[in-house]
């Protein structure tokens, strides 16, 4: 399975094109629908969400909600394109006046000046268009699919978030967790509760500060997943080993700075018998261990127990109290431009690992299981399972 993404955030459309998901896969666009309106959840965000009312159509690869096996092509309409229908048509030469909102003052922390001096851009937003976040749009509607291909074998993705700055969620406490199901159940309300509508105190109030301040915060997302057959990835090669894409996954996201497995960078403060995930063995389980300190991973390859992902997300790099910059054609000192921006997206960004987790690890059962037909690709898990689980 592999995709590709196309869109500017203003433009008219965002596109993903996916190859490689077998033929009969039940997918309705409520699937897509549902992954693409959590993403837009969050207290904190600027009003480009109320602008959006992201919704996917299937425009290829779909018939009659079952998939044909051939590429799969998803559609997302940007709402605010009205609004700059001018500035951003594909198809019309530029003038005076469609080329007025002309970006020159590069962001610290954004693609823009970096951007510009590679592809030789002197209209800065020529380079914000395409790295805006607007495209994580698409990569969740991916997601959503991938979700639906590993429900189909029993594997669930759940993201949330841990911290929004100094804030901690009540889900911080990672060992309260341990189960998928608890998890669910404690993030579902916490979804509605705190994020969607901020009576949670204490994030709340960092956010509300935050912005007072003209500033921007961050925070940290973990994403679990359980239910992966053992030995998915493989420790024989550097580019084989399916921690590894996930990690590159996950720093892969706009505003992601770093990433870890189960106890992660704690680790390094501990010593071996706190970490290492010790075996056991059961006649009903087979091989198990009793901790999860590994985040579900050894070798590059998956242990069977649930995969666990951090994420730490940087502050928006946008402050409406702008930061030093230099304008590019006059190079004298400036500050940066600012447009409309968020004052922290942690939720979205949780859902967002999510859906990333979920593509590699849909990558990584159709790279060892059978891609062509979906009821044959659960055949030869279930069959991968029985031999696995006899070791
Ligand atoms: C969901 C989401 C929303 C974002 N919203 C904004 C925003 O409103 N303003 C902004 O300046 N950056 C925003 N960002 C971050 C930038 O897209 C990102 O920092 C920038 O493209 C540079 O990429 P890098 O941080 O990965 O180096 C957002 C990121 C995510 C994940
Ligand atoms: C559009 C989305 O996020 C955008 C990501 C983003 C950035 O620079 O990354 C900047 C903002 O764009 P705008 O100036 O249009 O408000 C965010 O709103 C979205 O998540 O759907």
């Amino acid at each position: 399975m592999r995709y590709v993404t196309a869109g500017e955030s203003h433009g008219p459309e965002e596109i993903a094109v996916i190859e490689g998901i077998p033929a009969g896969l039940h997918i309705t666009q409520e699937d897509v629908n549902q992954q693409l309106a959590r993403r837009q959840k969050g207290y904190g965000r600027g009003d480009r969400q109320k602008i959006e009312t992201d919704q996917v159509t299937f425009l290829t690869g779909v018939r009659h909600q079952v998939t044909l096996g051939s590429p799969i092509t998803l559609n997302v309409h940007n709402d605010d394109h009205n609004n700059w229908s001018k500035i951003m048509a594909p198809n019309t030469p530029a003038n005076d006046e469609n080329t007025l909102r002309k970006v020159l003052r590069p962001r610290p922390g954004h693609a823009d000046l970096v951007g510009g001096i590679k592809y030789r851009h002197h209209d800065l937003r020529n380079v914000l268009e395409r790295s805006s976040a607007r495209e994580t749009t698409m990569r969740v509607a991916v997601g959503a699919v991938a979700k639906k291909l590993l429900s189909e074998i029993g594997v669930d993705v759940h993201g949330f978030v841990v911290n929004v700055g100094p804030a901690k969620t009540d889900l911080a406490q990672l060992e309260q967790y341990k189960t998928l199901a608890k998890l669910r159940e404690v993030t579902e309300s916490f979804d509605t509760r705190t994020l969607d509508q901020a009576t949670d105190d204490e994030i709340k109030t960092v956010i509300d500060q935050t912005k007072k301040n003209a500033n921007t915060v961050g925070g940290t997302v973990q994403v679990m997943a359980t239910g992966m057959p053992v030995g998915l990835g493989s420790y024989v090669s550097a580019d084989t080993k399916l921690d590894a894409k996930i990690a590159s996954a996950i720093v892969g996201i706009n505003a992601f700075k770093g990433v870890e497995f189960g106890g992660g960078f704690g680790n390094a403060e501990k010593y071996g018998d706190q970490v290492m995930d010790e075996i056991f063995w059961s006649e009903e389980k087979g091989f198990y261990r009793g901790s999860d300190n590994l985040g579900g991973f050894e070798g590059g390859m998956t242990t069977g127990g649930a995969i666990i992902v951090r994420g730490v997300v940087k502050p928006i790099p946008t402050l409406y109290r702008p930061m030093q910059s230099v304008d590019i054609d006059t190079h004298q000192d400036h500050k940066a431009s600012i447009e409309r921006s968020d004052t922290t997206a942690v939720t979205a960004a949780a859902v967002i690992a999510e859906a990333m987790v979920a593509i590699e690890l849909a990558k990584a059962v159709l790279d060892k299981f059978d891609a062509d037909n979906i009821e044959r690709m659960k055949e030869q898990v279930a069959v991968y399972r029985q031999e696995t689980q006899q070791f």
